[in-house]
Parts: structure tokens; C-alpha cells; sequence
């Protein structure tokens, strides 16, 4: 009886011994390790960001705008594109008065051009080369949305939101590439959508300029590589921005309606942190959404043929919604 308690004292005392002499070490060397990796991450980002030339189209609004404050914020120089001159002017006021000071910030510098007028983007993607002689990172974030039935659809509808999202961007994007592989230095940035995954109904030409986008800039990242050429995509879920009153319908007209769920979505600035992560971490992609468009995504891959019958029962619900 007595040996018996001898040995499972002498037994505790060695578990005791393991956890002072080596479990807790262990456990506070692995996290100090992690916490050094994490701080050299930051740093390397952080050095990355700073003194960059940074292109951001869009920048009059939503997302384009809050990217604007938090690489500013982060020391680049930007150059803010966008349709509107006005709007640019208040939001370069806006950020001079943005003081951040352990950082050097910079004036932005502002382009004004369509995105569906290829001719007004390269005479855009020239001033810009003349005037900061190169550009390190392109975030091609500007968009339109669509609602609508396709039957009820103009062609010349599809060709708008696809000349905005899609040939806009890439237009910009081949303009400025030769001067990045000269270089061999560069990053270029598609804000894409969960609607480059997935196509949900009354939003064709939207997801389809999505999809575009996806496989544009997947093949791009693959070309680029051997350039020291960055590529990263984003693909946002709902986000609390003006995109669905500004999206056009079958007819051309304005949507003009705040969708409930654009209106629960993230915040444009939660986002736009997200995107200062990703390009100063040079992420490949990233899904910035909510569990139920990550879970479309997976359902769509996974398990084609219940997504389509999902698909096709929320089209039957919204019409009836619509029509009643
Ligand atoms: N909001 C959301 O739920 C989601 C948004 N996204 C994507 O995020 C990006 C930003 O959109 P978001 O901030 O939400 O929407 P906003 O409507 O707030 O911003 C869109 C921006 O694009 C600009 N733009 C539109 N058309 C043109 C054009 N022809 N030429 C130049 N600029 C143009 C707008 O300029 P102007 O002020 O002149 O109209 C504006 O600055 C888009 O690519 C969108 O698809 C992705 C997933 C979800
Ligand atoms: C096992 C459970 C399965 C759950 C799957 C349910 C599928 C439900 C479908 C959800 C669809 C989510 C779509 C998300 C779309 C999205 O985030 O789009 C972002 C945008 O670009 C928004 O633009 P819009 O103009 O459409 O507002």
C-alpha cells in the first residue's frame, strides 16, 4: 500500500518535471517564434508598402476609396483614378489631413479616365508613366453591377459591364505590364467577387465579367512569374458600398436600389485592411465573405448539381417576389 502511493507520487512529481523542463518551454518557445515570424511579416509588409507607387482605379468611392486611406496610411505614393475630378480633389484633401507620423506620406497624384473607353485608359496609363516613371503595384479595384433577366438584357448592356470590369482593367493592366517586366518588379491587383466562383441569377454579365477577371488574372500570374511579376486576386463577398445603387439594369437604366444584403455586408475599410494584408503579404487570392457565399463557393465545386438546383430555386422565388 505504501509503495504503491511512493510510486504514483514519484510518478506525479516526474509529469510535474516534464511540464516545468520541457512542455512549457516548448510551448512558450514555439509561440515567441510565432510572434517573431509574425513581426517580421509585418515588417516586410511594411517595407514593401512604403515609398510604392500605387495605382488605384476607383478611387472616387467604396472600397477604391478606403484602399486609398490605407496605403496612404501605409507610406505609398498613389496615384487615385477615378471618373469624377471633384471627387478626387476631396478625397486628396481628405487624406493630407490624414496625419500619421510614423510614417512618411505622400501627396496622391490624380488621373481622371472611363475604364470603358480603352483609348482614354492608355492615354491614362501613359500620364502616369511620365509622370512617376513607373508603377509597383496596380490595384484594378473600379466596377459596375448588373441586375436583370438575360431574356430581357440588351447585348449592349453586357458589352457596358463587361468593357468596365473586364476590358477596362486588362486594358490598364497590358498597358503598364511592359514597363513592370522591364523592371522585372511588379504587382498587379484584381478586385474580383465571390461572383468570379459563382453565378447567381439576375446578375449574368456581372458574374461573367467576374469570371473573366478570375481566369485572366490566374493565366497572368502564371506568365509573369518568371518576371518577378506579383499577382494577386480578391474576391470580396457583400460589402457596404454604393455598387448595388449604381448597378445598371436590362435596360441600361440605374438600379438605384441599396440591396439589403449589400447593406449587412462588411465595411469597405474592414476590406480594404484585408487588401493591404494581401498585397504586402503578395497572397496569390483571397476570399474576403461570409460563411454562406465561402460555403457557395465550395457547393459549386463540390457539389455542381445542388448548387444548381439551389440556384435554380431562388430564381423561381425571386421572380414570384418580383412579379407578386
Ligand atoms: N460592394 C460589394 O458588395 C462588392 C464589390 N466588389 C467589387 O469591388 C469593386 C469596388 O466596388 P464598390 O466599392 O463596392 O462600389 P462603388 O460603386 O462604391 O465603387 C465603384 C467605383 O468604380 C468606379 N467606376 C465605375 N465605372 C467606372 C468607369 N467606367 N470608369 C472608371 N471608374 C468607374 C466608380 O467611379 P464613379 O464614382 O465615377 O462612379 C467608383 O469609384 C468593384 O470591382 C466591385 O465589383 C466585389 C464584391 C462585392
Ligand atoms: C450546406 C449549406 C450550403 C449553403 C449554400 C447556400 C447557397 C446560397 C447562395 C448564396 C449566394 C451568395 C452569393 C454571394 C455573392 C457575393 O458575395 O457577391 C459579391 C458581389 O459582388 C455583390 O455584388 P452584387 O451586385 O450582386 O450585390
Amino acid at each position: 500500500m505504501g509503495t504503491a502511493v511512493a510510486r504514483k507520487t514519484a510518478q506525479k512529481g516526474k509529469l510535474m518535471d516534464l511540464t516545468s523542463t520541457v512542455i512549457i518551454p516548448l510551448l512558450f518557445g514555439s509561440l515567441g517564434i510565432f510572434a517573431l515570424f509574425r513581426l517580421l511579416q509585418w515588417m516586410r509588409m511594411r517595407a514593401y508598402l512604403q515609398e510604392a507607387v500605387v495605382v488605384i482605379t476607383g478611387a472616387t468611392s467604396g472600397l477604391g476609396k478606403e484602399c486609398a486611406k490605407a496605403f496612404h496610411a501605409a507610406g505609398s505614393k498613389l496615384v487615385l483614378c477615378g471618373r469624377d475630378s471633384e471627387k478626387l480633389k476631396d478625397l486628396v484633401q481628405q487624406l493630407s489631413t490624414m496625419t500619421n507620423h510614423r510614417k512618411n506620406t505622400h501627396k496622391p497624384h490624380t488621373v481622371v479616365f472611363d475604364l470603358s473607353d480603352t483609348t482614354t485608359v492608355l492615354n491614362a496609363a501613359e500620364e502616369i508613366l511620365r509622370y512617376l516613371g513607373h508603377v509597383d503595384i496596380l490595384i484594378n479595384n473600379a466596377g459596375i453591377s448588373f441586375r436583370g433577366t438575360i431574356v430581357d438584357t440588351g447585348l449592349d448592356v453586357d458589352k457596358k459591364v463587361m468593357e468596365t470590369n473586364y476590358f477596362g482593367p486588362i486594358a490598364l493592366t497590358k498597358a503598364l505590364l511592359p514597363s513592370m517586366i522591364k523592371r522585372r518588379q511588379g504587382h498587379i491587383v484584381a478586385i474580383s467577387s465571390i461572383q468570379g466562383k459563382i453565378s447567381i441569377p439576375f446578375r449574368s454579365a456581372y458574374a461573367a465579367s467576374k469570371h473573366a477577371t478570375q481566369a485572366f488574372f490566374d493565366c497572368l500570374r502564371a506568365e509573369v512569374k518568371q518576371y518577378n511579376i506579383d499577382v494577386t486576386v480578391i474576391s470580396p463577398g457583400y460589402i457596404q458600398t454604393n455598387l448595388s445603387l449604381n448597378a445598371i439594369t436590362a435596360d441600361g437604366s440605374r438600379y438605384g436600389v441599396m440591396d439589403k444584403n449589400t447593406a449587412e455586408g462588411q465595411t469597405a475599410a474592414e476590406v480594404a485592411q484585408v487588401v493591404l494584408s494581401a498585397v504586402g503579404q503578395k497572397k496569390k487570392e483571397v476570399l474576403v465573405a461570409g460563411l454562406m457565399p465561402s460555403l457557395a463557393v465550395y457547393l459549386r465545386n463540390l457539389f455542381p448539381r445542388l448548387f444548381f438546383t439551389l440556384m435554380a430555386t431562388r430564381a423561381k422565388k425571386e421572380r414570384k417576389a418580383k412579379d407578386s
